[in-house]
């Protein structure tokens, strides 16, 4: 057996897929075909067009129910997990997050509104941004949804515009712990150094200011440190800092009933991926929290926590169409595949890995070729592979790359005017679209040619 792919015959942890590389339903047919969900991804290209995205729905609802058990075991007090929609937003995520008792975290009026087009009851969202436009935070406020504020502008911003609608408001704060955590750079936010968020040490400031508002109510509070993390402490050290500021709060009045420790919780993206699974992780900040509640005699918050890629990347799988071969003697040889950084930015922003295998033949029993998967974009970095090891394989056949679930749709693009692909919702033998394939023609909708060019042609 090809080592590369050894993750196939991995056991598969049902009660936290962030553990696996493979959704939890992956099987193998006696014909060497790969399914998901009981269906064939071969077929699924057949009716769908590649490149596709596939999602299955037992994997995700596993994910969900994994938080929602972990919180009624770790945590006494009243708890709400929040989906972070930026891992991907769409009208079938919200209405599945909020089928599973999920409240929803959104950055902008888009995410915002696919939350409620999807059904998330307005209490459960919450409405994050550095830089949250006016119309945005009407929008919110008009819809009831709580903001959470995170910088001084938009604390002035939320003030006006709740003095003119004469609307009182009630508001959690986004601090910065200062935590380091062991993750890529571009996706660290719980450091002093961080665009998010209030510095820890201008918390009494704020306070201050907002006791003497006149609609505005600070009733929560909100971390974040960092996406993709494998340690626990960091999560430990950030459930007694946030008590600490709960007290801080409480010396200027402020009751403080919600704490938000964001998400961060990583997922196994390859072999050497060990991430911890969904109960330790809860059970950390849980009991983090209780504990330095208890020692402060204070009553327990409601726990909130934002986990967005360890709820929806593994259930995420992206297939891929080969096409061209270009062999360099002595140093590489390029496969082709019919998509890339358009539909997966994150090779090309964080060297990210991923684990990937044939459709046809997944465990590559009879060959080790060694590929670099190149994506069809016109930029040399547009590499989702820098070395694969594949079984025999030729132009059409297909490579399904596991673990897109989480910031691939939603980090899409169309570099080259490249259309976004359709994405199928797997589940029990069927096969459902959630997003409808793009169109070149779709993408010159917003194209304008001003008259006066139109007269010279
Ligand atoms: C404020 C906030 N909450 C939640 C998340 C979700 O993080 P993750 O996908 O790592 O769980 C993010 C992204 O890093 C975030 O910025
Ligand atoms: N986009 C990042 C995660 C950042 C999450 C938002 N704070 C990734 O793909 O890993």
């Amino acid at each position: 057996m090809n080592v590369k792919t050894s993750f196939l015959k991995n056991k598969i942890n049902e009660d936290s897929p962030n553990k696996n590389i493979v959704p939890v339903t992956t099987t193998i047919n006696s014909e060497h075909k790969l399914f998901i969900g009981e269906c064939s991804l071969e077929d699924l290209v057949s009716k769908y067009d590649s490149p596709l995205y596939v999602l299955d729905e037992i994997t995700l609802r596993n994910s969900c129910k994994a938080y929602k058990k972990a919180l009624e075991k770790y945590y006494p007090g009243p708890s709400l997990p929040i989906y972070a929609s930026k891992a991907n937003s769409s009208i079938f995520m919200s209405n599945l997050i909020a089928s599973e008792g999920f409240g929803l975290d959104a950055v902008s009026e888009g995410e915002l509104l696919t939350a409620l087009k999807g059904g998330v009851p307005n209490e459960k969202i919450v409405f994050h941004g550095n830089n949250k436009s006016d119309k945005e935070i009407e929008f919110a406020i008009k819809n009831n949804i709580k903001v959470i504020v995170d910088n001084d502008h938009d604390l002035k911003r939320l003030e006006e515009i709740s003095n003119s609608f004469n609307h009182d408001i009630e508001i959690m704060v986004r601090f910065t712990p200062g935590i380091e955590c062991h993750t890529h750079e571009y996706i660290r936010t719980g450091s002093f150094d961080s665009k998010f968020g209030f510095g820890i040490e201008s918390l009494g400031r704020l306070f201050e200011v907002i006791s003497k508002t006149k609609h505005i109510k600070l009733t929560g509070l909100h971390a974040h440190i960092g996406s993709q993390i494998f340690e626990l402490d960091p999560h430990n050290d950030l459930g007694k800092i946030m008590v600490d500021v709960i007290l801080q709060a409480k010396d200027f009045g402020h009751n403080i009933k919600e704490l938000n420790v964001g998400g961060g919780l990583g997922i196994k993206y390859t072999e050497e991926d060990d991430p911890p699974s969904i109960d330790e992780w809860i059970k950390t900040v849980s009991l983090s929290v209780v504990k330095a509640c208890d020692k402060n005699n204070l009553n327990l918050p409601i726990l909130m926590c934002e986990p967005g890629r360890s709820i929806v990347s593994t259930a995420g799988v992206t297939i891929y169409k080969i096409g061209s071969f270009k062999e360099i003697p002595g140093i590489r040889t390029y496969l082709s595949v019919d998509g890339g950084m358009s539909d997966n930015p994150r090779p090309i922003t964080y060297q990210s890995k991923y684990s990937a295998c044939l459709v046809n033949n997944p465990l590559n029993s009879n060959s080790k070729n060694k590929y670099t998967v190149a994506g069809k974009h016109c930029e040399s970095g547009d590499v989702l592979f820098k070395e694969l090891e594949l079984g025999d394989c030729k132009t059409g056949d297909l490579i399904c790359v596991f673990g897109t679930g989480a910031y691939n749709n939603s980090m899409s693009s169309n570099y080259n005017r490249i259309p976004k692909p359709a994405a199928i919702l797997v589940c029990n033998g069927e096969a459902e679209i959630i997003q409808k394939r793009e169109s070149p023609h779709d993408l010159l909708k917003y194209d304008v040619l001003p008259d006066r060019f139109i007269k010279q042609s």
